[in-house]
């Protein structure tokens, strides 16, 4: 069968995927206008891949198209609506990932609380010439109030990290009640607005959709504690940035760590680079060797169950499946 993979796919899932398809890998491309591209999507049936926009203009050069399985949970990527009307699989790789981002948003907390690569730059620099005085101190971490924002498969793994390693006191905001992380971690439910007021570190972790775009700006920035720390692993585009910069220039809130950016790669002269308080990763949370291998690995597993007739583990809109099962290809 015939597959377009895109960006990001470990090269063993690649290879055994190039064993028994005809696959064609593309990466740093102008996806509106590179030939090879139109011509392969033109034939393709299957799309695997990390980030690629899909939507209705690309849908209509790709006849063909029977399955699209993304790299990764997140499917802000994908227009779901026009991918089922024209009756084509959406798949994504949820659960695997979730330890490995959850590791790494309290890293986040970690680092910003604790100020730790601004201090390793000091040290690395030579400045570390005397004994230090408070200048350079941090936040302490355990003990304070963690409100997380999209109390989810990755929300509640930051949650377990928070209580049972940190003694932290769980405030969550998300669109239903958790029972689940309330007995699990004494996790308390809250208005956003409340949440905003009283927690240490707020952390933002919810999927980007309509609802989530843009929901925390400089409203928001201001309803939290001068000393709070804001964390966001969710998607850049889940805050407005420039408010985050005047929320930190003004003093509003004490300091950030981002994962995620409006836009990807980072402008190279984006203000935020160039604040200490500003703890900045290349959208990287799930980006360890062994969990890109599993994503990857998986995504494959939903391309092909998808393209041989079979319902996908990982399946986002099953009115297609239930549609082809009625119809028929
Ligand atoms: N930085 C990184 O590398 C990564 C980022 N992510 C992001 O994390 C997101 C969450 O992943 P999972 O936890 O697996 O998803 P999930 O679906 O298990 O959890 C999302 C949670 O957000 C909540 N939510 C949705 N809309 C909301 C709203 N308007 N207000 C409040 N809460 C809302 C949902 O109720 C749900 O509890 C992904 O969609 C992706 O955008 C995921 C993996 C890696
Ligand atoms: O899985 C996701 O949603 C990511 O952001 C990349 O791993």
């Amino acid at each position: 069968m015939k597959i377009l993979a895109y960006e990001r796919i470990e090269k063993p899932v690649l290879d055994a995927l190039k064993a028994k398809h005809d696959v064609r890998f593309f990466k740093n491309i102008d996806t509106s206008t590179d030939p090879d591209f139109l011509n392969w999507l033109s034939k393709a049936e299957g799309i695997i891949g990390l980030d690629l926009t899909v939507n209705s203009e690309l849908l209509d050069k790709a006849p063909n198209l029977r399955i699209v399985s993304n790299v990764s949970v997140g499917y802000n990527n994908l227009d779901i609506a026009a991918l089922s009307k024209r009756n084509i699989l959406a798949t994504n790789t949820p659960g695997i990932l979730t330890d490995t981002v959850a590791d790494m948003a309290f890293g986040l907390i970690l680092s910003t609380a604790r100020r730790i690569p601004e201090l390793d730059h000091y040290v690395k620099a030579g400045s570390w010439t005397e004994s230090l005085t408070e200048e350079y101190y941090g936040t302490d971490v355990h003990h304070k109030k963690l409100g997380i924002i999209g109390m989810g498969r990755i929300g509640n793994a930051i949650a377990k990290r928070a209580h049972h390693g940190f003694d932290m006191d769980i405030l969550y905001h998300s669109r239903t009640r958790k029972t689940d992380a309330e007995e699990a971690f004494n996790a308390t439910y809250c208005s956003l607005n409340e949440l905003l007021a009283k927690a240490d570190f707020v952390c933002l972790i919810t999927p980007l959709t309509k609802e989530t775009t843009e929901m925390i700006g400089l409203k928001e920035f201001q309803q939290m504690k001068k000393s709070a720390i804001f964390i966001n692993a969710s998607r850049g585009k889940t805050i407005v940035e420039k408010d985050l910069i005047e929320a930190l220039q003004s003093g509003e809130i004490l300091a950030a760590g981002l994962d995620v950016f409006e836009q990807e790669p980072v402008e190279p002269n984006n203000k935020l680079l160039q604040m200490p308080n500003v703890v900045t990763l290349p959208h990287i949370g799930s980006s360890t060797r062994e969990t890109e291998l599993k994503m990857s690995e998986l995504a494959a597993v939903n391309l092909e169950e998808g393209l041989n007739g079979r319902k996908p583990p990982n399946l986002i809109n099953s009115v297609v499946w239930d549609a082809i099962n009625q119809n028929g290809y």
